[in-house]
């Protein structure tokens, strides 16, 4: 399914404080990966709390076409009925992503050594986005591509009748590089071996073991992972509880910091150590955050984040950072260009092929609202304090994150925001108008009504 919704205007303004405590719904890229594994497995996977927004719908509907049975129970819980590691289907018909590149990159990677055919097409944004970085290696590993240059989508694999196992150094800091190829090795007879000099969410290794995969993760002489798989487990279904999103939880998080005597409690965050980034930032930055009930669920670390509004300060993010807080660095220029002084963010090539191109974009959106910033090659540094911020409408270009971070800019400028297109959010958090207006916010469509 993709984004074919016409456009939808928003424009946040500041009014009341926000206050409350709320759930954020269920983690994307583990609620990707239960869908997939549980298609992978042999019997029946259940899931709870599946983020039920068009990215992970969209991975549903792959799986389906696949072979997998997946249904949803009145209380919102996923049975996932298998079809097996080397039984998967050939689909019928081209496989739609809509804007969702952990689901295409993902799932390319599985059925990229099965000897079936598959055709993925995807929305503008995920048609722009790179796919080599995923093809290479499963070339690597015998998959046959058929895609127009660039490795663009649209684009058409076949694996091959037995794969090749791969020892594959990740160029990029990219998780979804280092899944594809080890969900790729999944199907391949021998040991497929992922090398990852810098270390990024690692929901890929911890599900699979818990699955009942053969995988060990060591570091190497220079501190990278060396992640070790060996082809062709049967993997076991699972019964799996997803956490709230930590990427999704960041907008509430923020926008208690920034909106004068605010007080919010995010229950039952994902506090796996790879995407804790922005809360070390935001506490480096002076925020009165507190993480509470902190407890293990399901092998991860999850808590509640309190977040009361704080006098920020300007820091340095260390490009180090950037894996553990890729997708937040747009929600965290807007908490800078309400502190004292300089933050500068080093280190976002990354960010130049989301969904959106982030940096430009978030530079856009602030220079469109009064909120002075410098644009580098691969960093962006933000001045905040800079006063009568808002008043300029948001290009999103298809981009979630953009369109959430914006509005929460509103929230706390002098003069409303708007975004040209709220309706893109629906790709990872459907419930963000919802859950803010219960938070009291005002965030409302062009008509004016309440969104
Ligand atoms: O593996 C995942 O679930 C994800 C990995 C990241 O992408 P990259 O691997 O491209 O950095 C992140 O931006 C995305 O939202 C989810
Ligand atoms: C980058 C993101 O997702 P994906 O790569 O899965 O489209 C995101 O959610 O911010």
């Amino acid at each position: 399914m993709s984004h074919v919704s016409s456009p939808r205007p928003m424009t946040a303004r500041a009014g009341s404080a926000l206050q409350g405590r709320i759930r954020v719904p269920g983690d994307k890229s583990v609620s990707h990966r239960a869908l997939m594994f549980g298609a992978l497995a042999v019997g029946r996977t259940t899931v709870r709390g599946l983020l039920e927004s068009e990215d992970v719908l969209n991975t549903a509907g792959a799986m389906r076409a696949v072979g997998a049975r997946i249904e949803r129970s009145a209380e919102g819980v996923y049975a996932i009925d298998g079809a097996g590691l080397g039984s998967l289907l050939e689909p019928e018909h081209v496989i739609d992503f809509g804007n969702a590149g952990t689901g295409v990159r993902l799932t390319m990677g599985i059925l990229g050594t099965h000897p079936i055919a598959a055709t993925f097409v995807g929305d503008a944004s995920l048609s722009r986005r790179p796919m080599g970085r995923v093809l290479d290696p499963l070339r690597q590993m015998g998959t046959s591509v058929i895609a127009r240059s660039g490795d663009r989508l649209p684009l058409s694999i076949r694996g091959p009748e037995v794969a090749l196992p791969l020892t594959y150094r990740v160029p990029m800091p990219s998780a979804q590089v280092k899944s594809a190829v080890l969900l790729a090795g999944l199907n391949a007879p021998g040991e497929t071996t992922v090398v990852e000099p810098v270390a990024t969410r690692d929901h890929t290794e911890k599900m699979l073991a818990g699955f009942g995969a053969d995988i060990s993760v060591t570091l190497d002489d220079a501190g990278a992972r060396v992640i070790r798989l060996k082809g062709q487990p049967e993997l076991k279904p699972q019964d799996i509880d997803v956490p709230g999103d930590p990427s999704s939880a960041a907008f509430p998080i923020v926008a208690a910091l920034i909106v004068p005597g605010s007080d919010v409690t995010v229950e039952n965050v994902l506090l796996n150590e790879h995407r804790t980034g922005l809360i070390a930032t935001l506490l480096e930055m002076g925020a009165e955050i507190e993480i509470l009930n902190e407890r293990s669920a399901g092998g991860e670390r999850v808590g509640d984040i309190r977040a009361r509004s704080s006098r920020l300060k300007g820091v340095t993010v260390p490009a180090e950072r950037a894996p553990s807080m890729i997708d937040e660095y747009p929600v965290l220029a807007v908490a800078a260009a309400f502190a004292q002084g300089d933050t500068h963010m080093p280190g976002l090539e990354e960010l130049r092929v989301k969904e959106s191109d982030r940096l430009a974009a978030v530079a856009r959106g602030l220079e469109a609202n009064g909120v002075p910033c410098r644009e580098g090659e691969a960093e962006l540094t933000v001045t905040g304090g800079a006063g009568r911020i808002g008043g300029g409408t948001v290009a999103t270009h298809l981009d979630h994150r953009i369109a959430m971070s914006f509005l929460v800019l509103g929230l706390a400028g002098e003069r409303p925001v708007t975004v040209d297109d709220g309706a893109v959010i629906a790709t990872s958090f459907p419930t963000f108008t919802s859950l803010f207006a219960g938070l009291g916010a005002d965030i409302a469509d062009r008509e004016g009504l309440t969104a």
